[in-house]
């Protein structure tokens, strides 16, 4: 990240929910590195967002506020949250202002700012951000920014960057941890559909790398694990 202000004067980071995107941010906010970067040069963006009332405890942006921006010396306007529900906007209007809030710190004529690097949870059924196995949104590829209905990951309602949107980023790092993730990464990583593994479909344009423990590698497929490219991928610092 230091190496990113260095050459742009801004880094742009996109955080993701769960367990192991509060993880991550609590391993920053406890590593002396915190306090060598320069945080008013970062902008945070999520990837999703749970449609619940502002300061909820189960939204991705409060949980992300209280491992790591709480603590850190940013300007308020460098943390681009989603919007939150009982704020009177629907669902859909939502996901277009997050939309347009993207176009704005967009280069002229792009929709979305350069996401140098955007991290990615990954569920048990391969979901990625709220892009969910055999649901629409998956599928589409005209807008950065979709509402989700019928997320079988409550809460039901959520909002989500589409995978074109996602895969924009210059690096992807997807972090996963434990036995229920083995099939998960397993699928993804021998090529099934990304209909029915959205994180199969995952693709940084420089870099795609996953942060695994032993558990979830149950389900890799051998030849893989035999690659330099899986085993790079686990112990790469880019
Ligand atoms: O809002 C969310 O729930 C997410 O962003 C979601 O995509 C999450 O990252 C995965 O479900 C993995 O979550 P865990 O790390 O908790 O397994």
């Amino acid at each position: 990240m230091v190496d990113l202000i260095d050459e742009f004067g801004v880094a742009t980071v996109v955080l993701t929910g769960g367990t192991m995107g509060s993880a991550v941010l609590r391993a920053i906010n406890e590593s002396p590195a915190r306090d060598t970067i320069d945080w008013s040069g970062v902008h945070f963006w999520w990837g999703d967002e749970r449609w619940l009332p502002r300061g909820d405890a189960e939204r991705n942006e409060t949980q992300a506020r209280e491992a790591l921006l709480d603590h850190i010396a940013i300007d308020a306007g460098n943390i681009h949250a989603f919007p939150a529900s009982g704020e009177g906007i629907e669902l859909e209007a939502a996901a277009e202002v997050y939309a347009l809030e993207l176009a704005a710190h967009a280069a002229e004529g792009a929709t979305l700012p350069r996401f140098d690097i955007t991290f990615l949870g990954v569920g048990p059924d391969g979901h990625v951000a709220s892009l969910f196995p055999e649901q629409a949104g998956i599928r589409e590829n005209d807008a950065t920014v979709i509402a989700v209905r019928n997320a079988p990951k409550p809460p039901p309602e959520r909002l989500s960057l589409t995978l074109p949107a996602i895969n924009s980023s210059t690096r992807i790092w997807m972090v996963l941890a434990g036995a229920d993730k083995a099939s998960a990464l397993g699928l993804s990583l021998a090529g099934a559909s990304i209909n029915e593994v959205p994180a199969a479909g995952v693709e940084g344009r420089r870099s795609t790398l996953y942060y695994v423990d032993k558990e979830a590698t149950a389900e890799v497929p051998e030849n893989l694990t035999a690659t330099e490219i899986f085993w790079t991928a686990a112990d790469a610092t880019d």
